[in-house]
């Protein structure tokens, strides 16, 4: 669903974000982790081919796009339906004046779904998501941070995404609500085989979702692999460190 060969973002004449190598399947999780400023937000963002303003070079392919050599019309295409990102705060973007269903009946309208099949697709995408179809006929005002962020992932499930890249999903709400979004990304994970490349500074949250980690520090990955080795066994002393720094995480079953 991903690759990434040779991934470099440079800006002001240094590298910002580098990622040598990832490789993500569908029905898998990966996770990229790490200080802030590190580089993780600008990895995803040239993942979708959104970095603006700095010099992009590598392979990045995303659901069989050339993401770094594609066409805005192929990158539209692909972020429309294939690809869908889902920021820390999907309630912001979200238009304040229109109820959540007819935001989401105008966005399959686009793809050309209409009418009771619209209706089903939308009813079908926030069950999946386990958010009540009465959210719909709500405003986003009207909706809690957790539920706006499912709505989110809802709709990415309603025009058919395979791929979700999510940067910090729950780093908006408080614990009970994490966990909730927490147990709908793993669902969608396993149930749907959608693949999840996410963004987060919490290794609790990585540690129940990802099956593997990308350690970033300075815009480099320091270490990488499957997400149990890498918490329990940190080569790394800058993973070890970061691991240190979470003593919740020694009880969150790996
Ligand atoms: N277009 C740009 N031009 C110049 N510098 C940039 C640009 N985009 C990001 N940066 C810088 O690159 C570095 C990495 O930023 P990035 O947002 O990717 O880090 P991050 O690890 O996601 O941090 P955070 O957890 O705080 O979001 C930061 O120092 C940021 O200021």
């Amino acid at each position: 669903m991903i690759e990434i060969r040779d991934l470099v973002v440079r800006a002001g004449g240094r590298v910002i974000s580098s990622v040598p190598e990832l490789d993500l399947a569908a029905g898998r999780c990966t996770a990229l982790v790490g200080e802030s400023g590190s580089g993780k937000t600008t990895a995803l963002l040239a993942t979708l081919g959104l970095v603006e303003g700095a010099e992009v070079t590598g392979r990045v392919t995303v659901c069989g796009t050339e993401v770094l050599t594609a066409s805005e019309r192929a990158l539209r295409d692909l972020r429309g339906a294939k690809a869908a990102l889902v920021m820390q705060s999907p309630q912001a973007a979200l238009n304040p004046v229109m109820r959540l269903g007819t935001l989401m009946r105008r966005a399959l309208a686009r793809h050309g779904v209409k009418g009771a099949a619209a209706r089903a697709r939308a009813h079908e995408a926030v069950s999946a998501v386990l958010l009540d179809p009465a959210v719909l006929r709500r405003y986003p005002h009207q909706v809690s941070g957790g539920q706006a962020q499912r709505f989110a992932l809802a709709l990415a499930l309603a025009l058919g995404a395979d791929v979700i890249a999510a940067d910090e999903p729950t780093s908006a709400l408080d614990v009970t609500v994490q966990a909730e979004v927490v147990a709908v990304l793993r669902r969608l994970r396993d149930e749907r085989g959608l693949a999840l490349l996410l963004v987060s500074h919490d290794l609790a949250l990585v540690s129940t979702v990802a099956d593997d980690v990308v350690v970033m520090k300075d815009g480099r990955v320091v270490e990488s692999g499957p997400t149990a080795r890498v918490l329990t066994e940190p080569a790394h002393p800058y993973t070890r460190d970061l691991v240190a720094a979470v003593p919740r995480l020694k009880e969150v079953e790996l």
